[in-house]
């Protein structure tokens, strides 16, 4: 190469126009232009020495090892990477939004592997000082390199020169799609990803990139959280999807460094702000991702979706039936709102080849066209109006209403279907959507389900009659009646009885017992027309619900009880999710039909099985019925258990077992050995105190450690325990407090969340290792 001295005229222009990009104008040569160019001389040799520079020697210099497969950056090329710098990052995404744009470009051309990069953000305190606006900025970048990335997953990372052991690919969760090179000094979880020295008793993470801070640093890291809980660098961003559910609930963290005040303001923000709303695209409808429009018109429609997540989702729009794309419809909303994707047949994965509104309805919703009494044979497809109205295609005909009859809708609870509402007017005009401060999608309200069974004169009747005057307070007139004729069938049968030992009954009427005369009285009262139950006639009937052997009720408990508190500093919170409890109840007649009833009861958050304590000395006809001998009903109740819990719809549910009748079983403990049931022989008390008191008690642990253990070994998990006599109100307000810290607890444990001391539950565990284990 040899420089090349000055060249004369429009030469010059053309030689620059060949070095800078195309289009771009040539600035006017100044009067004292003075400059070179070099050029390749391609002139005869010259006789004197030219100075040389070795070549760079390319395989000399660590680089990353490109992936291959289709993570190439296109177009073939595979640039090289230079070598991470080692520094205690802990978390990819914070890395690349707080990196200098500088080295954000340069980066951009080596997107495929994921390697830490320097990162002054967390080595340095002041790097939280960078403004709002910079920061905005750097996320545009992000925001549109992130955009081109979807869809590629850098899966392994190899650095070809160093062997540098403290790398390691490793995923870091499976809420990030993407693996990345970190080092080993790196655990996350552990340390906080600011300071990432602290250990914490506990942390507080950014919805956004979940990085985890130390109570230290927190405040440092998120800044005043316009928009809650968020890193600076990632305000604006949109929240971790699968952090959605936690938007707006409590901190313990927050609380202990912030006025309530404060903490209640973030914690609006958080789930109010504009940023972490619901984004249009991330609802697909029928197929096609919605607009920004008719996401407006979904959210404020009269009836529309609760608590909706990003994801697939099919609309009857005639109907207003509303599912998930493969499932069975889930909720009802307004009826008519236009998307631009159209109802498929398939849309909910049916396969009876019955149609309504042109989608294969599934099995479940072709049982409850059944019990409405709409004739379906395969091959029939409806057309199904807001109303509920249907008529068969291509004819003009409403044929009926198919959730008119109580029953049906009744059906639809059970199977958990949607029932559009009765009054199945749509009014037109609705309040705008901006008028809505907390949009209705955002409530947390849950309704958890709760199934109720045991065998016969176990209690669930009056445990579910006391939940009900407990907290839901009304009988429907038809329970009243039900109930009532019930209490004087039984008062008749009872007549009948006392008529039949008249005699006898004479003779101690003439002994002049008060008590006698008195429940004569009530006789004559109960059997007369104008009875009205009393709530303890109520409880005390047998058999609210007769017919079907299934009833539900539906009722709300108040989250603030003292023991909750013992865990939560922060009632806020806990108001917000008020949870709705719907509970089932399953009679004992309808679960010894084969359990067919049972798989319908698949999303309930819990099954109570309710046992009578004092049954350990009672003998019962065997379900099987037939001429088979009496069994003990105690051994009855442990195998309808063992039945229940082993259901594989049951696998993964929660049970707690109520031992109820404690009142009977501590009269009759004195009298009565519990080894009297063959189950229970080992049974070997302490005599200390020689009272009934004392020995129910040590009976009761004993009764709960050997469902406890049969449960444990057929499941692997923990039973929950409680002891009730239903009877007595209070114990039953106990128990349903009990039941709701356990699925409470059940939930949180699942979603990872905090959750106290598990011997907090185990109260009968606690006990009975000290009191019954002494064989
Ligand atoms: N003493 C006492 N009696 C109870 C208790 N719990 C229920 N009973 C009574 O026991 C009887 C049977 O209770 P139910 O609640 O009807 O039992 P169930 O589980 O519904 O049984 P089925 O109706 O046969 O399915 C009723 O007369 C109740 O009042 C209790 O804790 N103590
Ligand atoms: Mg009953």
């Amino acid at each position: 190469m040899a420089g090349a001295g000055a060249v004369g005229g429009s030469n010059w222009e053309e030689m620059v126009r060949r070095m800078l990009p195309p289009g771009t104008t040539i600035p006017e040569a100044p009067a004292n232009l003075d400059y070179s160019i070099a050029l390749e001389y391609d002139g005869p040799p010259v006789s004197y020495e030219l100075p040389r520079i070795d070549p760079v020697d390319l395989p000399a210099i660590p680089t990353a090892q490109p992936v291959s497969g289709p993570l190439g950056i296109g177009n073939g090329v595979v640039a090289p990477v230079v070598r991470p710098v080692y520094m205690p990052v802990p978390r990819k995404q914070d890395a690349r939004r707080a990196e200098p744009p500088a080295a954000a470009q340069v980066r951009r051309s080596s997107e495929s592997v994921d390697s830490v990069p320097q990162n002054e953000g967390f080595s340095d305190d002041d790097s939280c000082s960078m403004s709002q606006e910079s920061a905005q900025n750097f996320h545009g970048q992000r925001a549109s390199r992130t955009a081109a990335q979807e869809g590629r997953r850098a899966q392994v990372v190899t650095f070809g020169v160093t062997e540098d052991s403290r790398y390691e690919s490793k995923e870091f969760d499976d809420v990030s799609e993407q693996y990345v090179a970190v080092t080993k000094k790196e655990k996350r979880g552990r340390t906080c990803s600011r300071c990432s020295k602290r250990k914490w008793e506990s942390k507080e993470s950014c919805i956004v990139c979940d990085a985890r801070f130390c109570s230290y640093c927190v405040l440092r890291a998120m800044g005043s959280m316009p928009e809650g809980r968020k890193c600076i660098t990632c305000i604006g961003q949109p929240i971790d999807e699968s952090k959605r559910s936690k938007l707006g609930k409590g901190s313990r963290i927050l609380s202990r460094l912030l006025s309530p005040l404060e903490v209640r303001q973030i914690l609006k923000a958080e789930k109010e702000c504009q940023a972490n709303q619901l984004r249009p695209e991330q609802l697909i409808i029928n197929g096609f991702p919605l607009n920004p429009e008719e996401m407006a018109s979904l959210l404020s429609c009269q009836r529309p979706p609760q608590k909706l997540k990003p994801g697939r989702y099919w609309y009857d729009k005639e109907s207003g039936l509303w599912g998930k794309e493969g499932e069975k419809p889930d909720r009802t909303v307004s009826t008519n709102l236009n998307f631009n994707g159209k109802l498929q047949p398939n849309a909910s994965n049916g396969n009876t080849q019955v149609y309504m509104n042109g989608r294969e309805i599934t099995k479940i919703e072709l049982k409850v066209l059944k019990i409405a009494q709409v004739q379906c044979p395969r091959d029939t497809h409806f057309w199904v109006y807001h109303d509920g109205g249907y008529e068969e295609e291509g004819q003009n005909n409403i044929k009926g209403k198919i959730w008119e009859s109580p029953l049906t809708r009744f059906a639809c609870h059970l199977f958990s279907l949607p029932v559009p509402p009765a009054n199945s007017e749509e009014p037109k005009d609705e309040a705008p959507y901006s008028a809505r401060t907390i949009p209705d999608y955002l409530d947390q309200k849950r309704i958890q389900k709760l199934l109720i069974l045991g065998s016969p004169g176990a209690g669930t009747s009056t445990i579910f009659k006391q939940a009900k005057l407990l907290y839901d307070t009304r009988f429907t007139q038809e329970e009243l009646d039900s109930i009532k004729l019930m209490i004087q069938s039984n008062m008749f049968k009872y007549l009948g009885i006392l008529l039949e030992g008249r005699e006898r009954f004479e003779e101690e009427a003439l002994a002049g017992s008060n008590n006698q005369s008195s429940e004569d009285e009530n006789a004559i009262e109960v059997s007369s027309n104008e009875y009205e139950p009393s709530e303890k006639d109520i409880i005390y009937a047998e058999g609210v619900t007769q017919g079907n052997g299934l009833a539900f009720i539906e009722f709300t408990l108040d989250d603030r009880s003292p023991m909750s508190e013992l865990y939560t500093d922060n009632h806020e919170a806990h108001s917000q999710t008020l949870n709705k409890y719907q509970m089932i109840r399953v009679s004992a007649k309808g679960m010894n039909e084969g359990c067919k009833w049972v798989e319908m009861f698949e999303d309930v958050s819990m099954v109570i099985f309710s046992v009578a304590l004092s049954d350990y000395d009672q003998l019962g006809a065997p379900s099987s019925g037939g001429n088979s001998p009496l069994m003990n009903k105690m051994i009855q109740s442990r195998d309808l258990f063992e039945a229940t819990i082993r259901q594989p719809c049951f696998r993964d549910m929660p049970f707690v077992l109520v031992l109820n009748k404690f009142d009977l079983f501590e009269e009759k403990i004195g009298r009565v050995p519990l080894s009297t049931c063959e189950w229970f022989n080992d049974f070997s008390p302490l005599r200390t105190h020689h009272n009934n008191q004392s020995l129910a008690h040590q009976a009761f642990y004993y009764v709960a450690m050997k469902f406890k253990e049969l449960y444990a070994a057929c499941t692997d998990r923990k039973l929950f325990v409680w002891q009730a006599r239903a009877r007595d109100r209070l114990t039953v307000d106990e128990a349903f407090k009990y039941i709701r810290e356990v699925v409470k607890w059940e939930e949180e444990k699942d979603g990872g969340g905090y959750y106290p001391d598990e011997s907090f539950y185990s109260t009968t565990e606690l006990s009975s290792s000290r009191l019954i284990r002494q064989e």
